[in-house]
């Protein structure tokens, strides 16, 4: 008997079986790696290698690379080993860098972009009610359900460590709720305490009809501790295990395509986790489409959209075709990218430092006689 899995508890469907093409069989991404991808088949997990075509399409365009979450054309190669001859025609995408999607939908690379996730329905946008002393970011929720949007999926907020809220915050949990929904309108936002198992079932519901879903958020937001709900079971260690054993936080490898019981699939992979939390002079560009649209038009190529003559942004804002809302987060951005640049160029600095002095103290012990 081989171990079989059955492909509908993963999100396969018919649209997905009219794109199949013949003589192959269908297969999910569970994770890459160079040249070859574990997949998940209906009868069990194989390593398959990139086909020829495969090989071709990414060497022009990286974003033809499979990816975490893609449906796959298994060719059958002999021994009961698979070659992955396509990527079948994504429905959504999490793209990283100089690519966007076209009007229909499609994306367009300019052979710099690397997808990240693919197929992704739900974006749960994990923000706790409290972090450290801080209440809740509205403008990181909001900057994530932009990244959401951006990728064809649905965002959906979570306020997680819903029950730190009242205590620490002295206010209620309700009006935090309020303050959330308006940064976000027309996005479903809830409670949710995971570690409790409170709102859990709710976020599962997202999940019917074996949907895809990942959960960004900033560390600490209580992600792992969520999807180890959803999953029942201890699929991610939480950092109070990591702390526990005394092992780096991000050494652990955990699974990147963990399917739930009764169907539905959360996608976890480092790159996701970082999305729009570290990469932010990308996401500046990417959410704000809008406003470097309009930044063309511009008097002056390097505008900031201050008080420059000129200014088609807040020429924008002056008549009501932009929020001035979207010119504060805009702001807000530009300023919180500037400082994580400076930030990353310092630790890249330290870390230089920090090899060259391994490499001399090498040096100085292999010219000891
Ligand atoms: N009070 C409370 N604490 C929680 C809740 N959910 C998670 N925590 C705690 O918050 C800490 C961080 O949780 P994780 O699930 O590891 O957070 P994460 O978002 O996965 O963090 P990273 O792995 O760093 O990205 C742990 O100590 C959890 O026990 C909750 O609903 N309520
Ligand atoms: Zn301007």
């Amino acid at each position: 008997m081989y171990p079989s899995n059955d492909l509908s508890l993963l999100g396969w469907n018919d649209g997905l079986a009219a794109a199949l093409p013949g003589g192959t069989v269908p297969a999910r991404v569970a994770r890459v790696d160079r040249g070859a991808a574990e997949v998940v088949a209906a009868d069990g997990r194989h390593q398959a290698r990139y086909g020829a075509r495969v090989r071709r399409a990414a060497a022009s365009d990286p974003v033809a690379l499979p990816c975490v979450g893609d449906w796959a054309a298994l060719a059958p190669l002999d021994e009961g080993r698979y070659e992955l001859a396509e990527v079948l025609p994504r429905r959504t995408a999490f793209v990283r860098g100089g690519v966007s999607r076209d009007s229909r939908g499609g994306l367009s690379g300019d052979g710099q972009g690397q997808v990240l996730a693919a197929n992704v329905d739900v974006v749960f946008v994990a923000e706790p009610s409290m972090h450290a002393t801080d209440f809740a970011d509205l403008g990181r929720i909001e900057r994530l359900v932009a990244l959401a949007w951006e990728s064809g999926a649905t965002p959906v907020v979570l306020v997680t460590k819903a029950d730190l809220f009242e205590a620490s915050a002295g206010a209620a949990l309700a009006d935090l709720l309020a303050d959330v929904a308006d940064a976000v309108p027309g996005v479903d936002v809830h409670p949710v305490s995971a570690a409790a198992g409170e709102g859990v079932d709710l976020v599962r519901s997202y999940l019917d009809g074996a949907r895809t879903a990942v959960v960004l958020g900033p560390s600490g937001a209580g992600k792992s501790t969520l999807v180890n709900a959803l999953a029942g079971a201890e699929v991610m260690e939480t950092q109070q295990v990591r702390a526990a054993d005394g092992r780096g936080r991000h050494t652990t490898v955990h699974r990147q395509l963990i399917p739930l019981p009764g169907g539905g699939i959360v996608i976890d992979t480092p790159g996701i986790r970082r999305v729009g939390l570290y990469d932010m002079s990308d996401g500046v560009d990417l959410v704000f489409a809008d406003i470097e649209e309009l930044a063309a038009d511009c008097r002056f190529s390097d505008c900031g959209h201050a008080d420059e003559p000129g200014c088609a942004v807040l020429a924008a804002v002056a008549s009501g075709d932009l929020p001035e809302r979207r010119l504060e987060s805009w702001n807000r951005l530009q300023r919180e990218a500037a400082w994580m640049a400076r930030r990353s160029d310092a630790r890249l600095r330290s870390e230089e430092r920090r090899k060259w002095k391994v490499i001399h103290k090498e040096m100085r012990g292999r010219s000891r006689p």
